[in-house]
């Protein structure tokens, strides 16, 4: 009944067992703490994962959503109460995508906190010393990984809100050898995609002009740096995908962190950030220093887009969007993508009365629409990775794929304007066409490569979880 209510009523609850509400429940988590929902495997618990698996009562497991609750949301580390995070992206599984609630794990590895306040709770129901690091870390997610693929070896995993260092190295590490994907780098990339996307079309030029974009970026992070690589992927393919064409794309980027702009003048650069960080030779023609500030680089670049994944809340102030006004482009957009609410780099009240009707906003947790007078309304719209993980997670379990490969995830963001449906049949389909695909069920692999487009669909469909009510009580007439 749940998931029924959920279901039928998405719009309405979809801010509340999801973002902002979920960020206000993990803040609080131990003290509302009830009954346990979900696995937590500690650091207490290295050598008995394989054995601790075996607990959770489904013998079928699809979907994981795992998290070491380092980086929850923007409210930083939360320790074991992120597991609400775990939750709600399965809850979307469950009401997007019809995953079958049965068969969804949600998954917290306590590995401690560094979260002084937590550590001193008595109502803190985590591990209460600071955090693993280095290799020990590594080896107990390992060991994590090796257990749910030994009793569950089809179960998708979706890693979520880890601190960047960790969120890449152990993409990195896993990706090509397990079902598993980091929505924090890429479906949040995909979804800022298909809004860049959107931005190009609403200012009226055709998507052959997206290379063209001046994007500035506000924040270096597994967001941040995940947005950046792909979206300069996609601009570069549109461009002939050879090393000029990579080049074009790259200088498309501007990238400001906590230190101002990102140069390769930068000392201790994050490697993940290096090759966008600003040429000097760039940097004279433009006028810009290393560690430039924020509003200096929008004053000189004059971007088509800024696109914030900081954490800050304002950090899009009056003069940052007093600046943007002298955009070269006709329709700016701001894409103020930042979790929760007020960790937003701006409102979209901010955005209208300074820029006008004209500018395209969007942001991570919901607003409402600006009313802008005359009957005119300025738009709100969500950029949040909620449009994407559940089709690219229901994509690959009924594709039987491998992998996540980086195709899968273009074609995931390349139809996030349809519903997850269509989005998880363009993920089959690209997962057949790399010869990923190993079936689901009684759909075996060839037999999936014979279905067409609309089938495709159908298949996809007839695999959704619906929770149906018989009619039991009859009106007369
Ligand atoms: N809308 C979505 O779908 C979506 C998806 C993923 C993450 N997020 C949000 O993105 C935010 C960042 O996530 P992350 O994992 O990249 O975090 P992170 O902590 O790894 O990265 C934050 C980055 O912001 C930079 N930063 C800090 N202060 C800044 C300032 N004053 N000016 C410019 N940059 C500044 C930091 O240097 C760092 O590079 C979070 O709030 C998260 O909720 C949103
Ligand atoms: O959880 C969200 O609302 C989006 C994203 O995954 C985030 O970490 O902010
Ligand atoms: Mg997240």
């Amino acid at each position: 009944m749940y998931y029924k209510v959920l279901i039928d009523n998405i719009e309405e609850y979809a801010p509340i067992v999801y973002t902002l509400t979920v960020g206000a429940v993990c803040q609080n988590y131990s003290g509302l703490f009830r009954r346990p929902r979900g696995m937590y495997f500690s650091a207490e618990d290295r050598g008995e994962m394989m054995s601790m698996v075996y607990n959770w009562p489904a013998d079928q497991v699809d979907m994981i959503v795992v998290t070491d609750g380092s980086r929850i949301l923007g409210l930083g580390d939360l320790g074991v109460q992120g597991i609400g995070i775990a939750i709600g992206k399965l809850d979307l599984y469950v009401a997007a995508a019809g995953i079958n609630p049965q068969r969804v794990l949600p998954v917290m590895i306590d590995v401690g906190t560094n979260n002084e306040k937590l550590l001193k709770d008595p109502l803190y129901l985590g591990l209460q010393e600071h955090r693993l690091e280095g290799e020990e870390y590594v080896e107990i997610i390992d060991e994590f990984m090796e257990a749910v693929f030994s009793r569950w070896p089809n179960v998708i995993v979706q890693f979520e809100d880890f601190q960047s260092k960790w969120a890449f190295r152990l993409l990195q590490r896993y990706r090509k050898t397990y079902r598993m994907f980091n929505d924090d780098v890429q479906g949040t990339a995909g979804v800022a995609i298909a809004g860049l996307l959107g931005a190009v079309r609403a200012q009226g030029r055709p998507m052959i002009d997206f290379p063209k974009q001046k994007i500035v970026v506000a924040g270096a992070g597994s967001a941040g740096i995940g947005v950046v690589n792909a979206a300069s992927r996609t601009m570069a393919r549109m461009l002939g995908n050879n090393e000029v064409a990579f080049e074009s794309a790259r200088s498309q980027f501007w990238i400001v962190d906590a230190h101002g702009l990102i140069t390769e003048e930068r000392v201790d650069i994050d490697p993940d950030a290096r090759p966008f960080a600003r040429r000097k030779s760039e940097l004279t023609h433009q006028g810009l220093n290393e560690g430039a500030s924020l509003i200096e680089v929008v004053k000189k670049v004059k971007p088509d887009v800024i696109l914030g994944l900081s954490a800050v809340g304002g950090l899009f102030s009056k003069e940052v969007l007093e600046a943007l006004k002298d955009s070269s482009s006709s329709r700016p957009a701001i894409f103020a993508m930042s979790n929760p609410t007020k960790n937003a780099e701006c409102t979209p009240e901010e955005a209208f009365s300074i820029i006008g009707e004209k500018v395209v906003f969007s942001s991570g947790s919901p607003f409402d629409d600006v009313d802008l007078g005359d009957g005119k309304i300025g738009h709100s719209n969500q950029g949040n990775n909620m449009y994407l993980f559940p089709g690219i997670g229901l994509g690959t379990l009924l594709s039987g794929a491998r992998i996540v490969s980086d195709g899968m995830l273009q074609a995931a963001a390349e139809r996030i304007r349809d519903i997850t449906k269509e989005v998880a049949a363009a993920v089959v389909r690209e997962a057949v066409a790399e010869d990923l695909a190993e079936g689901y069920r009684d759909m075996d692999a060839r037999e999936l490569a014979r279905l067409s487009e609309e089938e495709t669909v159908d298949y996809v469909k007839n695999n959704m979880w619906n929770p149906v009510y018989p009619t039991v009580v009859y009106k007369k007439d």
